[in-house]
């Protein structure tokens, strides 16, 4: 409102200046704009579309999805700014620029970033993936051996026992859709509760969990304690949104991080909520945390005995000096939940995209299922040595599906200190983001990208020898790698032989064409993957 004459004659009249009200609002305004502009600023010489105030590029990401970064990977070159919100990100979508940051540069761009839903989370930041420095080191140095090959092959009879349930609850019928997705979540959810707490939450026994475990809510006639825990281990992933479907402290954090923690601490006590029901299912989730591993620690003979990660840590807890300092049960609970949250989500939807490509194309169907019909009887289990060498063609499959449908399309990473990446002097705290999506959709690497070939990934075939040894990165790259990658490939490995020893799978008709996705901290399906059953004769 314009201030009139007789505004200001009766301001001056009343002793009341214009030029205190005036400065005051100009400082207000300057402090909004340094508030938003800031972390532009720092990074402005980097290229990039314009950032809307606030919502920054997040309409685009609305519109595109994950493939927004391609494109503007092809406008603007391997190395640009995207503004999730407020927060600038410095995308990487280049494999020698990868390897710089990953690799070369690791020592000063050594942590993860932390985005707006997790900050809101401590139950998620005290796993490996988010501490930082000494301390993620030490943590990291102590639990790797759990990941050693000997390890690895104790794992092999008791992921294949949770297959046999699966397979048991499979459909004999050709005309019935399964919604393979909600069977591979049960398995892989069970697989690592059986490595990451040696507790069999027995999912793939149950035929009538199926639908609950995608909607994250849950179905009334699930009510006993292990399904309550599955349920809100559920709902806290699924919650964790990286767009503006979050709860509102989630999209304060994307818009206004200053205003996250002060909202969602009075958010978090009105009923109604979405910041009330995710605090209290974290809270459910933490206790029942805390009494898993209180009861090991109190239970030492039966820990010394087991081989699961939980027991492990206590274990080491026990007889390690450092272990003990680190491991506190915070910490403990954290690192045994996030096995459980990074190791399901992410292996069951690579193996739903295996078979949902696989069945798209019956060529590689046949290869498949003549390597596994050579291995021998099919009723024979697998080794870990034969998962490891017995079975090339797999493994040209497990790539070329990761690579087609990349479940974590960005690795998040920020500068420890001023750094140098690409030509561009990044200063200490810039978000610098891996764009593993976009590598492996490039045709500088992957001729035809869109063309599902496994056979690009024979070791003897010309592209896989000219190709960047680092422009199919799944799992990350450098010492900040995915710790189970060893583990979730003998998984995907052991599932494949030992559903298609058994069936074959086809597209159900009632499926859409393309595939649709949610973006939440890593890719999931939007309406699952569904597919017909067939059975085949021994
Ligand atoms: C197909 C399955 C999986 C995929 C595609 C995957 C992918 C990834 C990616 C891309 C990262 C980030 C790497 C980086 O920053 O360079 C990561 C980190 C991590 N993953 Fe996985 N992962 C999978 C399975 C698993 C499993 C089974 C576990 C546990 C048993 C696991 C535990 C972790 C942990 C703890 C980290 C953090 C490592 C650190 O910061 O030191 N992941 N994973």
């Amino acid at each position: 409102m314009a201030l009139t004459e007789d505004t200001v004659r009766w301001l001056v009249k009343m002793g009341i200046s214009i030029a205190p009200i005036f400065f005051t609002l100009i400082a207000l305004l300057a402090t909004v704009l340094v508030y938003c502009y800031a972390p532009y600023w720092a990074v402005r010489r980097v290229p990039g579309p314009p950032p809307i105030p606030l919502v920054g590029h997040l309409p685009l990401l609305a519109k595109y999805g994950p493939d927004v970064f391609s494109i503007l990977a092809k406008r603007y070159g391997s190395i640009f700014r995207f503004h999730m919100g407020r927060q600038p990100l410095v995308i990487i979508a280049d494999p020698e620029l990868c390897k710089e940051v990953g690799i070369k540069k690791f020592k000063d761009v050594p942590n993860r970033s932390i985005p707006s839903p997790i900050l809101a989370s401590p139950l998620h930041r005290k796993g490996l993936f988010f501490t930082r420095d000494t301390r993620w080191s030490t943590m990291r140095n102590t639990i790797i051996s759990l990941y050693q090959p000997s390890h690895l092959a104790s794992q092999v009879p008791t992921m294949q026992s949770v297959m046999d349930s699966l397979t048991a609850n499979l459909p004999n019928s050709e005309h019935e859709d399964i919604v393979f997705s909600n069977h591979s979540l049960k398995m892989a959810t069970d697989i690592i509760g059986q490595s990451a707490f040696g507790f069999d939450f027995g999912l793939s026994k149950q035929h009538s969990l199926s639908n609950s475990m995608n909607c994250g809510e849950g179905s009334d006639d699930i009510d006993d304690e292990v399904s309550d825990f599955i349920k809100q281990h559920i709902y806290s992933t699924t919650t964790l949104k990286m767009d503006l479907s979050g709860s509102f402290s989630i999209i304060l954090g994307l818009l206004l991080p200053i205003f996250q923690e002060p909202f969602r601490q009075i958010l978090k006590r009105m009923p109604w909520t979405i910041d009330y029901k995710v605090y209290q299912t974290n809270l459910k989730l933490t206790r029942r945390l805390d009494e898993i591993v209180e009861k090991r620690s109190s239970n030492r003979d039966d820990r010394i005995q087991s081989k699961d990660f939980l027991s492990l840590i206590l274990n080491a807890r026990e007889s390690q000096k450092t272990a003990k300092d680190l491991f506190t049960s915070d910490y403990i609970s954290a690192l045994a939940y996030e096995h459980l949250l990074a190791g399901s989500a992410t292996t069951s939807f690579t193996l739903s995209t295996i078979l949902y490509l696989v069945a798209g194309h019956p060529e590689v169907e046949k290869k498949l299922v003549k390597e596994i019909d050579d291995f021998g009887p099919h009723d024979l289990m697998p080794t870990a040595h034969d998962l490891q060498n017995k079975f090339p063609y797999i493994d040209q499959i497990i790539k070329e599906a990761m690579r087609f449908y990349t479940v974590s399309p960005l690795v998040a990473r920020e500068t420890s200190r001023e750094v140098e990446i690409g030509g561009y002097v990044l200063p200490k705290g810039t978000w610098v983001w891996l764009a593993l999506g976009v590598l492996a959709k490039d045709p500088k690497h992957f001729p035809e990208p869109h063309k599902f070939k496994p056979e690009r990934f024979d070791p003897n075939c010309e592209e896989e020898k000219q190709r960047h040894p680092y422009a199919n990165i799944p799992f990350g790259i450098g010492p900040r790698a995915c710790i189970g990658m060893k583990f979730a490939i003998q998984e995907l490995r052991l599932a494949l032989v030992h559903l298609y020893q058994r069936y074959t799978f086809r597209h159900s008709p009632n499926m859409e064409k393309p595939l649709a996705f949610d973006y939440g901290i890593v890719l999931n399906f939007k309406h699952g993957v569904k597919l017909r059953v067939k059975k085949r004769t021994s």
